[in-house]
């Protein structure tokens, strides 16, 4: 049985303070079968793994392909280990678009992170014009075989499907939309890498998740979890959300 799994991108978003939200988060959830992951901005990471205490999981939201080097701001997996991360987001569309990531450069990225011990969250996700043209299994299809590395297991691949037209919009795909996506993954997952690595890999889904359709989101079959955004940034609505899933 995978463990369920909530968690939250806070994105370019948070400062000291903000970490609050976090204790708060702390004491609130516990469910063995529910995981939870808060990735704030490198900057915090740190303190947060401090402040966080152990029901809760520590990520980055990206990292740079190599160990070490002359790369100005970057961040290595290494450093994000070293910070207290035990996951790490990769491939968000954000990145994708503003930094003109390909599938390459994910997975790359992926294996510096696993080297470094890192459990990897791997984004994929169609455009709406792709979803309008009937193009997005096509395309999630592709991110797949070309963003995730040989190297996975079912223990440090998830694989977060964001409709990028569903990204801060308070748009979502229907429950019939969600459920093809994912049975889809699921399935390229169990060709690719075997039911073992294929059945245990966490698939969430994400894209203007909220307090309000949460239930009926984690109800859909191959919904493991979601990734979150907007609604990961306070405590009261992240709650109410990972409630949702630890009843699913
Ligand atoms: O991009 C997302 C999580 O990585 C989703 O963001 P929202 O939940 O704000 O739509």
């Amino acid at each position: 049985m995978r463990r369920k799994l909530a968690a939250g991108n806070w994105k370019m978003n948070g400062l000291g303070a903000n970490l609050a939200e976090l204790e708060k988060l702390s004491g609130l959830h516990g469910a063995p079968d529910c995981e939870i992951l808060i990735c704030p901005p490198a900057t915090l990471i740190s303190t947060a793994r401090v402040q966080a205490g152990e029901q809760i999981a520590i990520g980055g939201q990206d990292c740079h392909e190599n160990t070490s080097g002359a790369h100005t701001g970057d961040i290595s997996a290494e450093m994000l280990k070293d910070a207290g991360a035990s996951h790490v987001i990769l491939g968000h569309s954000e990145r994708r678009e503003d930094h003109d990531e390909s599938d390459s450069d994910v997975r790359q990225k992926a294996c510096a992170a696993i080297e470094a011990g890192l459990k990897v969250v791997i984004c994929v996700g169609e455009s709406l014009e792709e979803r309008e043209t009937n193009n997005t299994l096509d395309i999630i299809g592709g991110q797949l075989a070309g963003s995730i590395p040989d190297q996975v297991t079912g223990e440090n691949l998830v694989v977060a499907y964001e409709p990028i037209w569903a990204i801060g919009t308070g748009k979502v795909p229907t429950l019939d939309q969600i459920g093809e996506v994912h049975d889809f993954i699921r399935t390229r997952l169990e060709r690719r890498f075997g039911e073992g690595v294929g059945r245990s890999a966490r698939i969430l889904y994400g894209g203007s998740v909220k307090p309000g359709n949460a239930s009926e989101i984690f109800a859909v079959s191959n919904v493991d979890g979601a990734l979150v955004g907007g609604a990961s940034l306070k405590a009261d609505d992240f709650s109410a959300i990972i409630t949702a899933l630890e009843k699913a």
